[in-house]
């Protein structure tokens, strides 16, 4: 991949579409826009240009930008077309700029790269810009807008200032003790500010749980009895027929996953096979799979034809709250007193589905009256935060000022490292491959 090439894409979607824009940037943009419709376009305004190959054959009329570098997206020279989108018309747009000299298509994530590399976003909001282009909830939108405009980044600028501050009086410390012969009175507001910031480094990472809920989606999985109607509950859910549903206790043996989007959340919601004891080969692997995905629920929807049967002897790993559900209450064969379950519900009438989302909608997580979603969204985050918080409380801790210079130093590299300020060459990839073509 060459850095100084000239790359050109379709940077909108599917085809056809009524406009489609195709993207280009680097040092010969000018000169190709020039070549395909005539002269230059008046910087960052749109023009009505028609748009020819070399030998004079018109390709279409469309809209052209240019945006002379630095000031533009990718911090180079940039132009959009944007033309009619049929396939046609954005093919043979493609095939005439794969004609000139230092001209090749993008690969996925590269205008996003070059732009990270020309300083124009840091690593968090190239991320964001990632998610904000896959995000399908609100909530999504709203984590990722937050990270790609640069609002999360403004925090962890603000947390290196304050450790670097701090590290700069420290190394003065460290170059004057000699002469002045009193080791260690570094003021005790840089300490405790240190501590201050540490434990703010603690509650951001303590959110991640809530980021990942965000982007990943609640985990409900639905279990309980044979024939409970767990499949009939999925399907009336997801508003689609998922799932086989027989009279047959047993029926479902493979983990059944649909996303839905629940009050502006992401929910992945599980169907699982019927938990009993069973000597069936194929039953039996279900019930583990099912066993497995229990471990890993954010909520356990319990269902069960009949009052007796919410038995629940589960092994769930973690303290997961668990919503009861009585179903097939079409059928009053049961008779159910008002205790003996959360929702009441049939999926043959619709009986009681609004009151279980009412209920599935109390567990989501309560955003109200925050104003702010700077919460770190990746692994990455949170590893380098952890490492940061570390290296600060060792810093804290140590006995030597030497010592503790270094520890701060490292938490300083760590807090860069998620922005991008330092070393992160080899994560480069792994990040921009995220990205379709385009972008
Ligand atoms: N047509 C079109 N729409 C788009 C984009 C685009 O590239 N093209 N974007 C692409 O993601 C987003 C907008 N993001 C952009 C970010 C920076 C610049 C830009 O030209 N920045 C310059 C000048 C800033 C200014 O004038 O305020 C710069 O940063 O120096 C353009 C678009 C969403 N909509
Ligand atoms: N009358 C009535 N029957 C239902 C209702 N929900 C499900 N059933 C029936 O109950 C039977 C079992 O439904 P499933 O949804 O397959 O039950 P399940 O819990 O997924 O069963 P397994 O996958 O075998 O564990 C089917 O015959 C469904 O038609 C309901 O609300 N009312
Ligand atoms: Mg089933």
């Amino acid at each position: 991949m060459q850095f100084t090439d000239t790359i050109y894409a379709l940077s909108s979607g599917g085809l056809p579409a009524g406009v489609a824009v195709i993207r280009i940037s680097g040092s010969a943009t000018a000169e190709a826009i020039v070549q395909l419709c005539g002269a230059l376009p008046r910087p960052r305004t749109a023009s009505l240009r028609t748009i020819r190959t070399r030998n004079g054959e018109v390709l279409d009329s469309g809209l052209v930008i240019y945006f002379p570098g630095p000031g533009s997206f990718t911090g180079e020279d940039c132009c959009e077309l944007q033309v009619h989108g049929g396939r046609a018309v954005v093919h043979a747009v493609l095939d005439a700029l794969a004609g000139f000299e230092g001209l090749r298509h993008a690969e996925a994530g590269e205008f996003s790269r070059r732009a990270f590399q020309n300083g124009k976003m840091d690593l968090v909001e190239v991320e964001g810009l990632a998610d904000l282009i896959t995000a399908e909830t609100e909530m999504q939108r709203r984590l990722a807008i937050e990270q790609s405009s640069g609002g999360q980044s403004a925090l962890y600028q603000g947390w290196a200032r304050r450790l670097t501050h701090a590290r700069a009086m420290i190394e003065a410390e460290l170059d004057f003790a000699d002469e002045e012969d009193v080791p260690g009175s570094v003021g005790d507001t840089i300490w405790s500010d240190l501590e201050k910031l540490r434990a703010d480094i603690e509650a951001h990472v303590d959110q991640a749980g809530l980021a990942e809920i965000i982007r990943d989606g609640l985990k409900i999985v639905i279990a309980g009895e044979p024939n409970a109607g767990k499949s009939s509950l999925l399907n009336a859910l997801a508003k689609r027929d998922i799932a086989i549903v027989t009279e047959i206790a047993g029926t479902t043996r493979d983990v059944l996953a649909v996303d839905l989007s629940l009050a502006g959340f992401s929910v992945k919601l599980f169907d699982t096979a019927g938990l009993r004891e069973t000597n069936e080969i194929v039953e039996r692997e279900g019930i583990r799979r099912a066993r497995e995905v229990i471990g890993h629920a954010d909520l356990i929807l319990l269902l069960s034809e009949k009052p007796d049967g919410f038995v629940w002897d589960e092994p769930v790993g973690k303290n997961v709250p668990v919503i009861r559900v009585a179903t097939k209450t079409d059928r009053n064969e049961m008779t159910w007193s008002p205790e003996q379950a959360d929702v009441f519900l049939s999926t043959k009438t619709g009986d009681g589905i609004a009151d279980l989302l009412d209920c599935l909608k109390a567990h989501l997580p309560d955003l109200a009256g925050r104003t702010s979603l700077a919460m770190p969204s990746r692994k990455r985050h949170v590893d380098c935060l952890k490492q940061a918080s570390a290296a600060l409380w060792l810093g804290l801790t140590a006995t030597g000022l030497d010592i503790k210079a270094e520890q701060l130093r490292l938490a300083s590299d760590a807090l860069g490292r998620i922005t991008g300020r330092v070393d992160v060459e080899n994560l480069l990839d792994v990040i921009f491959s995220e990205f379709c073509i385009g972008k």
